[in-house]
């Protein structure tokens, strides 16, 4: 089965603060069980028999980053991170383009912050994706009543949810049309906040693949105590 999935490339921004999280450190470097959050992210591809290879965005001042044992993975290239998540995942692609990779592979983009992905669902959004002419993301339909506000935190809308998705990563899509979308759509200081808000800026509609819902983007601090508890949960 995995044999049929196409192959890809690997994009791991985690060049961030984690201002939210209000931590000692960047929350990519916190720890979850006996790994640091960023470990468990990057080793969701790194043990996948498709995988060409990787490429994660660190901040330029990063001091954690070598204390890790992966730092030594030679599947593993660094790029220095930019101002914006957008940045980072730039600065990846033109080092991809820089090494020989090709306009037509397929580039998975994953947050270092979602340590939870599981490969049942990595396979999916690959053999989902794998002929579509665009590509697309994980993402989950939203659960919850949504609510419009005014500027003062009063309702103005309850916004019908039954076509709303949370977006999610991986966000797969071919290396050239990323990298022109992305490009393009920063040099127009477009706010792009994931990979697919630059490819439907560029004209093109991503397609949704359903995924879990714990595949959640550690955040704030009760994000990472909900992973540590389902961990304690599932593992004992
Ligand atoms: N300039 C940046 C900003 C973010 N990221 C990465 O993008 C992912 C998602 O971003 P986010 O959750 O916003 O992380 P932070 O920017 O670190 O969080 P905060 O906004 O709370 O500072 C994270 O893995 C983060 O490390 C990055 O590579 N480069
Ligand atoms: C890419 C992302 O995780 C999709 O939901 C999200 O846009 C990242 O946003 P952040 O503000 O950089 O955490």
């Amino acid at each position: 089965m995995t044999q049929s999935l196409p192959a890809f490339w690997a994009v791991i921004p985690a060049a961030g603060v984690g201002a939210r999280m209000a931590a000692d450190r960047p929350k990519q470097y916190l720890q979850l069980g006996g790994l640091t959050i960023l470990e468990h992210s990057l080793l969701c591809f790194l043990d996948h028999p498709r995988l060409k290879g990787l490429v994660v965005s660190l901040a330029v001042d990063d001091p954690y980053w070598p204390t890790l044992p992966c730092a030594l993975d030679s599947r593993i290239q660094q790029v220095a991170g930019g101002k914006e998540r957008a940045d980072s995942v730039l600065n990846a692609l033109l080092h991809l383009h820089a090494n020989g990779a090709d306009d037509n592979d397929w580039v998975l983009v994953h947050d270092a912050a979602r340590p939870n992905l599981a490969r049942s669902d990595l396979d999916t959004l690959l053999s989902e994706l794998a002929d579509d002419p665009v590509g697309g993301l994980l993402a989950v339909p939203a659960k919850d009543t949504l609510k419009r506000a005014d500027a003062n935190g009063r309702v103005t809308e309850t916004v019908d949810r039954s076509l709303i998705w949370q977006a999610y990563t991986p966000q797969m899509f071919r290396l050239g049309a990323l990298h022109r979308a992305l490009a393009d759509s920063l040099v127009s200081n477009v706010a792009i906040t994931d990979e697919a808000s630059a490819i439907e800026w560029a004209g093109q509609s991503p397609r949704l693949i359903e995924g879990r819902a714990d595949n959640i983007k550690v955040t704030r601090p009760e994000d990472l105590e909900w992973l540590r508890q389902r961990r304690v949960e599932f593992n004992g």
